[in-house]
């Protein structure tokens, strides 16, 4: 089966007037239709660098990103990208927010629109369609920004540390939401975290990053025992902290 997304051999370099920075370095890897996958590693090993390449902002320096089998040459309308900001446009409604991408991609119609409006309310959002950003909490308006991305119907969805902006309630019970949603929605997901009861909590794999030049150095898998339970559950369960143990571990190699 063709994987949704490949990392064939990447290596990324940056230039630039200090000179060149390989961020990532012959980096290998592919996951699956559906699946939803973590990310964690040192600061600026590279990670967010491997979103931006999926989202088709720019290309490897060498090696292939690939989604659906087919090379990444440009942004792809396959793709959702979640933020730790929610870039909501102050002067807009909520409404008119979510609606954003559907405009540009001159998809705005009764039936989208619709869809934009089921998405809030099982955002638990609803009546907050004629309302302005300001008017809403942090919480509220990362959910916004979740339905704004969503809204498009992405096969993909890159999540960059969306989370850590919000305080720990709201967290707990955004990770919720989203593992419920990219459930129903059948969406292949990846999450950049620093977080790594996070990425456990959430993720069906998580894999850990060398220092920069960030390399694939580990793939752990969670247990089906954790992933069947809610991300508030799982950080209950005596496997949740023995990964957690076993992540930290080989963080600490890294640091
Ligand atoms: N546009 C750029 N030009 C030059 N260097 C860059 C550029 N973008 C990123 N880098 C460098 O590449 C490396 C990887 O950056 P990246 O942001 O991908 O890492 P990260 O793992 O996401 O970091 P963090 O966990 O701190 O967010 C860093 O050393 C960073 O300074």
């Amino acid at each position: 089966m063709t994987a949704a997304i490949t990392f064939d051999h990447v290596t990324k370099k940056y230039l630039s007037l200090s000179g060149e920075t390989t961020a990532v370095e012959e980096f290998d890897c592919s996951i699956q239709e559906g699946e939803f996958v973590g990310i964690v590693g040192p600061s600026g090993c590279g990670k967010s660098t491997l979103l931006s390449m999926l989202a088709g902002l720019f290309g490897p320096s060498s090696g292939e990103v690939r989604l659906f089998g087919e090379p990444v040459t440009e942004p792809s309308l396959t793709i959702g990208y979640m933020l730790q900001q929610d870039y909501l446009l102050p002067w807009r409604t909520i409404l008119d927010n979510v609606c954003i991408g559907l405009e540009i991609q001159s998809r705005k119609n009764a039936e989208s629109i619709e869809y934009a409006k089921q998405l809030l309310r099982e955002m638990g959002l609803e009546g907050t369609e004629p309302k302005y950003p300001h008017q809403l909490s942090g919480g509220m308006r990362q959910r916004a920004a979740l339905v704004r991305t969503l809204a498009v119907r992405p096969k993909i969805l890159l999540l960059d540390e969306p989370f850590s902006a919000l305080d720990y309630q709201i967290k707990l019970q955004l990770e919720d939401l989203i593992v419920q949603t990219l459930d129903k929605y059948k969406i292949t997901a990846v999450l950049v975290t620093h977080d790594l009861g996070e990425a456990i909590a959430m993720c069906d794999r998580v894999l850990v990053m060398s220092t920069r030049p960030g390399r694939l150095k580990n793939v752990f898998e969670v247990p089906e025992d954790i992933r069947a339970l809610s991300p508030l559950d799982a950080r209950e369960h005596q496997s949740f902290h023995q990964l957690f143990r076993q992540l930290w571990e080989e963080l600490q190699d890294e640091e």
